[in-house]
């Protein structure tokens, strides 16, 4: 089993009265599976995946990725889980502003070079065919742009290891280069966060995710800020790396989203149910 949540619960407490976000939630995921949650504002979606992705601990209950109790890992093999095993669109922007798209795109390829992704998947951005664009490396920073990092994304984590070889970073760079083009934000692969709309970052964030070919694709509203054709862009890529194995966890309030899903789930005060007609 890929992800299993057994009676996962999250209590907060407001005006010192505790209250559970998320309510003694079960939910089992193999691979190729695409679940889509709903659910009101505040009914406790993002704090869900927040523990999924082990961002965010459980008051009680599990989470199990690949067999691994997410709450009983140690910081650094957290951090490979979340950036091997599990890409995750947050809902807020989390790209790095001194770093150009691209570089965005390829950092967490970098981050564990000692660990190379395998390119044994059939997935779709593999099929498109990169541009004819100089060699990038993790080195565009842009002297103009705070180097501080206050929306630092869950995927980074030191570094250790030695940098990947020449041949690695061609074969990254090509790889985020079909990513963005297939999201059809190739053209921007040289600008810089700061001068891209909201639609087109998450565009971006989409991309990093996909990076590392996750295992299980977390999705906290991927279609928020896209226009139609935009949304029919990003739901048809991820129904096809559904389609060839990816697991999709997705929220969304987009009913445009839902049918690309083969379950639709609710959150009604923390509680998850199938969603009926
Ligand atoms: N750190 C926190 N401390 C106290 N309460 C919190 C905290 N984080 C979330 N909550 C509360 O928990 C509930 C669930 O929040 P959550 O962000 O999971 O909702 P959501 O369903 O994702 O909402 P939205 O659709 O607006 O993103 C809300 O009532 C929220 O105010």
């Amino acid at each position: 089993m890929l992800l299993e949540i057994k009676d996962l619960t999250r209590e907060f407490v407001r005006r010192g009265v505790p209250f559970a976000a998320v309510d003694h939630v079960n939910l089992s995921m193999d691979d190729g599976e695409f679940i889509a949650i709903v659910g009101r504002s505040g009914n406790g979606k993002s704090t869900l995946l927040n523990m999924v992705s082990g961002l965010l601990r459980p008051t009680s209950g599990t989470v199990t990725v690949e067999g691994k109790t997410v709450a009983e890992l140690d910081d650094r093999a957290l951090s490979r889980l979340r950036n091997r095993t599990i890409g995750f669109v947050t809902q807020s922007q989390t790209l790095l502003p001194n770093l150009t798209v691209i570089d965005n795109v390829i950092l967490p390829a970098v981050l564990f070079p000692d660990d190379p992704v395998t390119h044994d998947q059939d997935h779709a951005a593999e099929e498109a065919t990169a541009p004819d664009v100089p060699k990038q490396t993790i080195s565009g920073q842009d002297p103009s742009a705070d180097q501080s990092d206050p929306d630092m994304p869950d995927v980074i984590a030191p570094a250790t290891s030695p940098s990947p070889s020449d041949e690695q970073t061609d074969a990254l760079t090509m790889r985020a280069h079909a990513l963005l083009a297939d999201l059809q934000v190739d053209d921007l692969a040289h600008s810089y966060p700061r001068e891209l709309s909201g639609g087109e970052m998450r565009r971006v964030s989409i991309a990093r995710a996909l990076m590392n070919q996750p295992k299980l694709l977390i999705a906290d509203e991927p279609t928020g800020d896209l226009d139609a054709e935009s949304t029919l862009i990003v739901m048809r890529l991820l129904r096809s790396l559904v389609d060839r194995g990816t697991s999709v966890l997705m929220v969304t309030h987009d009913a445009d989203a839902l049918p690309y899903a083969d379950r639709i789930l609710t959150l009604d005060a923390g509680r998850l149910a199938e969603k009926t007609a």
